[in-house]
């Protein structure tokens, strides 16, 4: 491809991930969002004028700024001509964003491009039950104050209770971590593998954090509200737990007969990344280190009634075909970690001769998962899970491993609310 053209990733940062109502809980998600976008042109010591747009996501909207990349090209002072949206896609949104900007360079619409994704749990808007809304809006226009009271009058105390955004389809009604017990039923996911796979992705995330292997992609955040201590690495991590520990955590989505517990599930968090995006004769023409390319991509969806949260197994397939290659191929997989659940069960999917011909109607398995290539870094469950955030995290990761290794080709991918699913393989030239 015409290097004017070819999109490269120049440059890749994320806060700490923290659980949610700690550290990051004044934060909102812009204020994550321009701490990221702020860091990440400083490390590239890029001057914002050189940004043609930014695309960021949020899954869980803010009603104060609901165009969230707008507000961080506005709210860092960067010139105010930069065009920005947000998209949404649960949690694969950052894979989007991310191919957003890629298209744009590849369709030569811009040479440069921020993408990322920021997201709080701790800041999640609470709803108003519909008798107070109508009662809100009536009082509003009312004249007098008696007019203004009087819409009041015939709520009951549980219409005046707050109602929290639940994480659960729409469609179906189900949550995300009903779905994952679901799919561990299903397939039959034991929950000692399903706690075994937690520790290792805890195991293998502290592992990294000693290593340094974080350092290059993980800023520094001082915290509020006094800024006086700084959070440097994620604060999820609990490598002390052994699995005795674990396999003593209470089911939590079916409390009865569940095997889905805190300890194998990716915890609610708060963080965001960012990716810095070029036409290569750009990136060399500034003199960017070139991180990596996007060889090939693809998005899939599965009906949610369906094993709703195994999208993984449907977009590899076409992603791997678009690259021209197989997962024996791939020097790594990083797939995100929404439960261990979900993982062991996308595993299950790809080395199943039937999922293939059933499912995706192909002769043969997507292919054989080699353990010693899966998450060599850890994954979502120990590392946080800021949903818009965790594509562009798992992007910058992967690219960071395949340089230590003298480069390679890798597999990203993930599933999504909605029977969504994202993959993308790597590319890194030694
Ligand atoms: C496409 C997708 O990604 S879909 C997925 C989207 N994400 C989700 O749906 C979020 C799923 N996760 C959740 O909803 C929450 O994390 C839950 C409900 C599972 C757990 O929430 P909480 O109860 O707040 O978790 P918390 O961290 O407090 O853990 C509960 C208990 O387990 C313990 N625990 C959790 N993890 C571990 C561990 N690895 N080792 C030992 N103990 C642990 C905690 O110490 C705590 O113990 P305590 O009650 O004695 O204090």
């Amino acid at each position: 491809m015409n290097s004017n053209r070819q999109a490269v990733i120049v440059a890749g940062v994320r806060t700490p991930f923290a659980k949610r109502q700690t550290a990051f809980k004044y934060f909102t998600p812009l204020d994550l969002g321009k701490l990221v976008c702020a860091e990440l042109l400083e490390r590239a010591d890029l001057e914002p004028k050189t940004v043609d747009q930014v695309v960021f996501g949020q899954v869980i909207p803010s009603l104060q700024a609901p165009n969230v990349a707008r507000e961080i090209v506005l709210g860092l002072g960067m010139p105010p001509g930069i065009p920005a949206y947000t998209v949404s896609k649960a949690c694969i949104t950052s894979y989007q964003t991310t191919v957003n900007v890629l298209e744009a360079i590849q369709e030569g619409a811009i040479e440069c491009g921020i993408a990322g994704g920021t997201e709080s749990a701790s800041d999640v808007p609470m709803m108003a039950s519909k008798p107070l809304q109508d009662a809100l809006h009536d009082a509003a226009s009312a004249k007098t104050l008696v007019q203004r009271l009087a819409p009041f009058r015939n709520l009951s105390p549980s219409d005046l209770l707050p109602r929290p955004p639940a994480i659960a389809e729409p469609s179906t009604g189900e949550t995300m971590g009903e779905a994952g017990e679901r799919m561990a039923k299903e397939n039959g996911i034991s929950r000692e593998a399903q706690d075994e796979f937690a520790h290792r992705s805890h195991q293998r995330a502290a592992h990294a954090w000693r290593e340094g292997k974080f350092s290059d992609e993980v800023m520094a955040v001082h915290i509020p509200p006094d800024f006086t201590e700084t959070l440097v690495e994620d604060n999820l991590l609990r490598p002390e737990s052994d699995l005795a520990t674990y396999a003593k955590l209470k089911p939590v989505f079916d409390k009865k007969y569940g095997t889905v517990t805190a300890g194998n599930s990716s915890p609610l968090t708060d963080g965001a990344s960012a990716l810095l995006l070029m036409n290569e004769a750009k990136a060399k023409a500034l003199g960017m280190p070139i991180l990596g390319k996007v060889r090939s991509y693809a998005f899939a969806a599965l009906d949610p009634f369906d094993q709703l949260l195994l999208g993984p197994a449907y977009a590899t397939p076409i992603a791997l075909e678009r690259a021209g290659m197989t997962l024996a191929d791939m020097d790594l997989i990083d797939m995100h970690e929404a439960f261990a659940a979900t993982v062991l069960s996308t595993i299950q999917a790809f080395e199943s001769a039937t999922f293939a011909r059933e499912k995706l109607n192909r002769s043969e398995p997507i292919g054989k998962v080699d353990w010693d290539k899966l998450n060599v870094n850890g994954g979502s469950i120990a590392m946080g899970h800021p949903f818009a955030a965790t594509g562009a995290r798992e992007i910058a990761q992967t690219l960071g491993e395949l340089k230590r290794r003298g480069g390679g080709v890798a597999l990203c991918t993930a599933c999504a609310a909605g029977g969504m699913g994202a993959a993308m393989v790597l590319e890194v030239t030694s």
